[in-house]
């Protein structure tokens, strides 16, 4: 959607995976969806160089509201949980730097049973959410048909546009269609929405990180070209920080959501981080990998027998990541290759790798190099050319 919001994916911190629909503020205080758990996380975006590195949507997912609509018919925050409202947690967010995201239904309920936003509600709902000072909408898509949704999803994005305050417009919309052409219309998704989700939601597992690479590089065809500045693939939040990955498996998602162009969206106790953790979160190449700003999303491009997949994002100023992926589960593996190989220009270049931090200088697109991936981790490149670089190109011609 060009509405001058989300030229580069979207950066933040999202409720949903970590604490899900929590609601017990009287036994567990310290992770019940509240204005407290929200205030906590500003705190910590804002104190802990979080912000600094781009990561600014702080975003309200399911369960934050009352189980009825109030006597104007507008949605309300659960009272004891919410007390302060939610204008005025906006303001404490923006008072930090950030900006605020919520999440609402295109349905009759929310997906944990709250009250939805039937098609009559999309109006009244787009200006409470603007009145209350909100920057983010996430517009899920349970209970309600394919031909509710075709209607709901357009008539939010204008209704959005109609508040007059520029908000971002994630829709669930792909997902509950399957994800894929013909069912879903990617050129029309990215004219009313700037992310949208295309598959099942996340789970805190490598299993889970595995399979939604797989479904996205399987299907990069249909996906790929879909994605462009304000309008941007979504295959779900970072779990990293939580219980289920390695901080090998944390590097391998940080990797592959930097190369696909994804939405960085943390989902874990900012309060709580393992330092390994937070240094994969907050390394700042794959940031800037993931940020570029050419916004072009990368590609698999081989799979290897031996459970080697290498992929590819074109960056600007002729530059390019790299990233070698083992899906092995045994042990590392020393993978031999050199760059012309990998359809890289004859040529010689500097070489950054992300995780180490290590430099190589003077590679030739030649000269055979070997990398050695753990299992179930990834190598990251950082790729530059030496010489003066030529036109920038995100074709299938020879990289640079
Ligand atoms: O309730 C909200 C929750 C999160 O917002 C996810 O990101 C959304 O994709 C939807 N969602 C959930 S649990 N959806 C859902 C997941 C599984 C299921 F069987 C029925 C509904």
């Amino acid at each position: 959607l060009d509405n001058g919001l989300a030229g580069t994916p979207p950066m933040g911190w999202m409720a949903w995976e970590r604490f899900r629909c929590n609601t017990d503020c009287i036994d567990d205080l310290q992770n019940c969806i509240s204005e407290a758990l929200f205030r906590d996380m500003a705190d910590r975006l804002s104190e802990d160089g979080w912000r600094e590195l781009g990561y600014e949507y702080l975003i309200i997912d399911d369960c934050w509201m009352l189980d009825q609509r109030d006597k104007e018919g507008r949605l309300q925050p659960d009272p004891s949980r919410f007390p302060g409202g939610i204008a005025k947690l906006a303001r404490y967010v923006h008072d930090r730097g950030l900006k605020l995201g919520i999440y609402a239904d295109m349905g009759s309920h929310t997906c944990m049973g709250f009250p939805g936003t039937p098609l009559h509600k999309i109006q009244i709902d787009a200006q409470t959410f603007a009145s209350w000072g909100v920057d983010y909408l996430k517009f899920d898509g349970c209970y309600s048909n394919p031909v509710e949704q075709m209607l709901g999803y357009p008539m939010m994005s204008a209704a959005l546009n109609d508040t007059g305050r520029p908000m971002v417009y994630s829709c669930s919309w792909p997902a509950y269609l399957g994800g894929l052409p013909p069912n879903v219309n990617y050129s029309l998704l990215g004219e009313i929405c700037h992310l949208w989700r295309n598959y099942d939601d996340i789970e805190d597992s490598w299993d889970s990180v595995q399979d939604i690479i797989q479904w996205f590089s399987d299907n990069q065809d249909d996906l790929q070209p879909a994605a462009g500045p304000g309008r941007w693939n979504d295959p779900d939040m970072l779990i990293i920080g939580n219980f289920g990955l390695s901080v090998d498996q944390a590097r391998s998602q940080m990797a592959l959501w930097a190369v696909m162009a994804s939405p960085l969206i943390m989902s874990n106790d900012l309060r709580n981080l393992d330092p390994n953790m937070r240094a994969i979160l907050q390394n700042k190449v794959a940031i800037s990998i993931n940020q570029d700003p050419m916004g072009v999303q990368g590609r698999r491009l081989l799979q290897k027998k031996s459970g080697i997949d290498v992929y590819w994002r074109p960056l600007s100023n002729s530059c390019s990541a790299l990233v070698f992926l083992s899906r092995r589960t045994d042990m590392p593996y020393l993978y031999h290759t050199y760059l012309s190989k990998l359809n890289y220009e004859a040529g010689s270049y500097q070489v950054y790798d992300v995780f180490s931090g290590s430099t190589r200088t003077g590679l030739n697109s030649t000269s055979k190099f070997s990398v050695s991936i753990n299992p179930s981790g990834v190598v990251m490149w950082y790729v530059s050319p030496e010489e003066p670089s030529s036109q920038t190109r995100s074709d299938p011609a020879p990289h640079r």
